[in-house]
């Protein structure tokens, strides 16, 4: 099987989908997504006006504690969940004006990779159905690779293709799913908490597929993560939540190094073997 993940982009890639190149994946402005507490029935802001840009091929990260809006900010950012306000533009189209034909054609170039890669799984097919069923709603777009070769783009034995979800383990489930997204040539892979359900030992090798994903397909790549030390193996920019705010932005580097909020600092400071508490 390849050592290396090695993508080729085949003509047509769906590259020349709606807006130019230059145009950001994803631009969000002023995003507001309302919900009624469960509990008290108080409506609640649990993303409050956010802003961001993801670029075309770019990384980026929205990292908070849990609770902080950022699977609500993924999902209403990409059309899949409820949005109260603010603007939003897809691969340079406004969200508030696609009708709902224009945006399930969108709808394939915006791939998510969830935590739990069994429960996206269906538990009723093989991989290999499972595959069959996305080459069916997608005849073109999924012609450019055959099933044995996407699986060895995601390093998984061809062997695995007449298994079914509970035959896989953790790490293999979630190959399978990044194998479905990359099948579909996505411009925007949103991955939240992909590796937060697997076993240590196989977390960092689905995040070195996921970098490669990125840098051999060109897909833009927007993780939601707890994990900080995650976030920094895999992204290039960083927008950190709390209470449905974005408290600091900026690259990578510069805001694991040097953070500009109290907040960030704690969630520095909250890690394992954390070097900077001695920064500050
Ligand atoms: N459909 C919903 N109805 C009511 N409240 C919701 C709904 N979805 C999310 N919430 C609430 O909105 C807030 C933000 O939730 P969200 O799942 O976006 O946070 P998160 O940062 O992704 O957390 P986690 O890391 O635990 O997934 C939470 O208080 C959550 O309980």
């Amino acid at each position: 099987m390849a050592d290396t993940l090695s993508i080729e982009v085949p003509a047509g890639n769906g590259r020349d989908l709606p807006g130019p190149v230059e145009q950001p994946v994803l631009l969000v402005e002023g995003l507001v997504v309302e919900h009624r507490d469960g509990t008290t029935g108080r409506i609640f802001r649990a993303v409050d006006g956010v802003s961001l840009r993801v670029a075309a091929g770019e990384s980026t990260a929205i990292v908070g504690e849990s609770g902080s809006g950022k699977t609500t900010l993924a999902m209403a950012a990409t059309g899949l969940g409820p949005r109260s306000g603010g603007h939003i533009e897809l691969l340079g189209r406004s969200l508030e004006r696609l009708s709902r034909r224009a945006l399930r054609r969108l709808r394939p170039e915006v791939q998510i990779v969830f935590q739990d890669p069994h429960g996206s799984l269906d538990a009723r097919q093989s991989v290999r159905s499972g595959l069959r069923e996305l080459r069916r709603l997608q005849p073109e777009r999924t012609a450019w690779i055959d099933d044995a070769a996407l699986l060895e783009r995601v390093r998984l034995s061809a062997d695995l293709l007449d298994r079914y979800p509970h035959q896989l383990s953790g790490g293999q489930a979630q190959r399978v799913c990044i194998a479905r997204a990359l099948l579909m040539r996505p411009r925007l892979i949103v991955a939240d908490e992909p590796t937060s359900g697997l076993d240590v030992s196989v977390q960092a090798d689905v995040l070195k597929l996921l970098r490669e994903v990125r840098q051999t397909t060109g897909a833009a790549l927007l993780m939601i993560s707890h994990d900080l030390a995650v976030v920094r193996s895999v992204c290039q920019t960083v927008h950190v939540m709390r209470r449905g705010r974005v408290v600091e932005s900026g690259p990578c580097e510069t805001v694991f190094t040097d953070p500009a909020h109290e907040y960030t600092r704690e969630l520095l400071a909250a890690m394992p073997g954390a070097r900077w508490r001695a920064r500050r």
